[in-house]
C-alpha cells in the first residue's frame, strides 16, 4: 500500500498531481544551546542521508542556520555589540518574520537566498548569501528555532540537541576566541551576562516542543542513525519531484 506520510500535527498528502510528484519539502528543526553540536548534528544527517540515497543524485539534503536571521543592528546596538554588552541570545535580536517567510517559501519549493552572518562585525554581510535551491529535506538549526509558535508548526520533525552546558561553554570559549576575535573576559562575561540566562529562559524550555532529543549531540550516533532512517523512509516514499531534478539539470545518470 502507499503510504501517505501523516505528520502529527498536519496530514500533507503527496498525492502526484499533473504527472509530477508536488511535495514539498521535508522540515527539520535543530534546536539546542548554544556550542551543543547542532550544526554537526545537521552534517552527520545530510552525510548519511547522502549516502543513503547514492542511486538518487536527485536527492537534496541542504541546512540553514537561524543565525542568518538576526536583525540588522541599530548604530547603538552595535556599539553595545562590539563591547559585549548586546544580548544576541535573545528572541528579540532575530527578524523572525524573515525567517517565517522564508520557510514559507521553502516548503512552497521555491528557490530562496539566505544571507550569511559575520560574527566579526555582528552583521549580515550582504554579499556572502548562498541559494537554496528546492530540496528533498531541508534542515534549520538554532538556538530559539522553536521559540517562535508560526516557525514552529511549519517543521515536520523537530530535534533538540542536549548537551551538558560545561561541555558547550568548554567548546564556546576557544571559539569565540579563535574563530570570532574576542579575548577570555568578554567571552565569559557575555555567557554570563546573556548566554547562560537566556539559554535558560527562552531556550530549555523549548525541549518540551521536540520529538526527539538528542543527548551527547553529534556524539550521538545511535539517535543520528534513528533519525537518518525515518527520514530515509519518508524519501522512499516520496519518489524525487522529477520537475526540480529537470530544473537543476540533475538525473540519474548525471554523476553529481
Ligand atoms: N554572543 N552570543 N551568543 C550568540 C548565540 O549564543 C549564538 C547563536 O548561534 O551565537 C552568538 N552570537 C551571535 C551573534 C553575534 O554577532 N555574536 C555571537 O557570538
Amino acid at each position: 500500500p502507499i503510504h501517505t506520510y501523516k505528520m502529527a500535527d498536519k496530514s500533507t498528502d503527496y498525492s502526484t498531481a499533473n504527472g509530477f510528484e508536488s511535495k514539498t519539502p521535508f522540515l527539520i528543526g535543530v534546536a539546542g544551546g548554544t556550542a551543543s553540536g547542532k550544526s554537526t548534528v545537521c552534517q552527520r544527517i545530510m552525510e548519511k542521508l547522502g549516502q543513503q540515497h547514492k542511486e538518487q543524485t536527485e536527492r537534496r539534503v541542504v541546512c540553514i542556520s537561524q543565525d542568518s536571521f538576526y536583525r540588522t543592528l541599530t548604530p547603538s546596538e552595535r556599539l553595545r555589540a562590539e563591547r559585549g554588552q548586546f544580548n544576541f541570545d535573545h528572541p528579540d535580536a532575530f527578524d523572525d518574520k524573515k525567517l517565517l517567510a522564508i520557510l514559507k517559501d521553502i516548503l512552497a519549493g521555491k528557490k530562496v537566498e539566505i544571507p550569511e552572518y559575520d560574527y566579526i562585525t555582528n552583521s549580515i554581510s550582504p554579499n556572502r548569501s548562498h541559494t537554496i535551491y528546492p530540496a528533498d529535506v531541508v534542515l534549520i538549526e538554532g538556538i530559539l528555532v522553536f521559540y517562535f509558535p508560526e516557525v514552529r508548526e511549519l517543521f515536520h520533525m523537530k530535534l533538540f540537541v542536549d548537551t551538558d552546558s560545561d561541555t558547550r561553554l568548554a567548546r564556546r570559549v576557544p571559539r569565540d576566541i579563535m574563530e570570532r576575535g574576542r579575548d577570555l573576559e568578554q567571552v565569559l562575561n557575555q555567557y554570563m551576562n546573556f548566554v547562560k540566562p537566556a539559554f535558560e529562559e527562552f531556550c530549555l524550555p523549548t525541549k518540551k516542543f521536540a520529538d526527539v532529543i538528542i543527548p551527547r549531540g553529534a556524539d550521538n550516533l545511535v539517535a543520528i542513525d534513528l533519525i537518518v532512517q525515518h527520514i530515509s523512509d519518508y524519501l522512499k516514499r516520496s519518489p524525487v519531484d522529477k520537475t526540480i531534478a529537470l530544473e537543476l539539470g540533475l538525473s540519474s545518470q548525471s554523476s553529481v
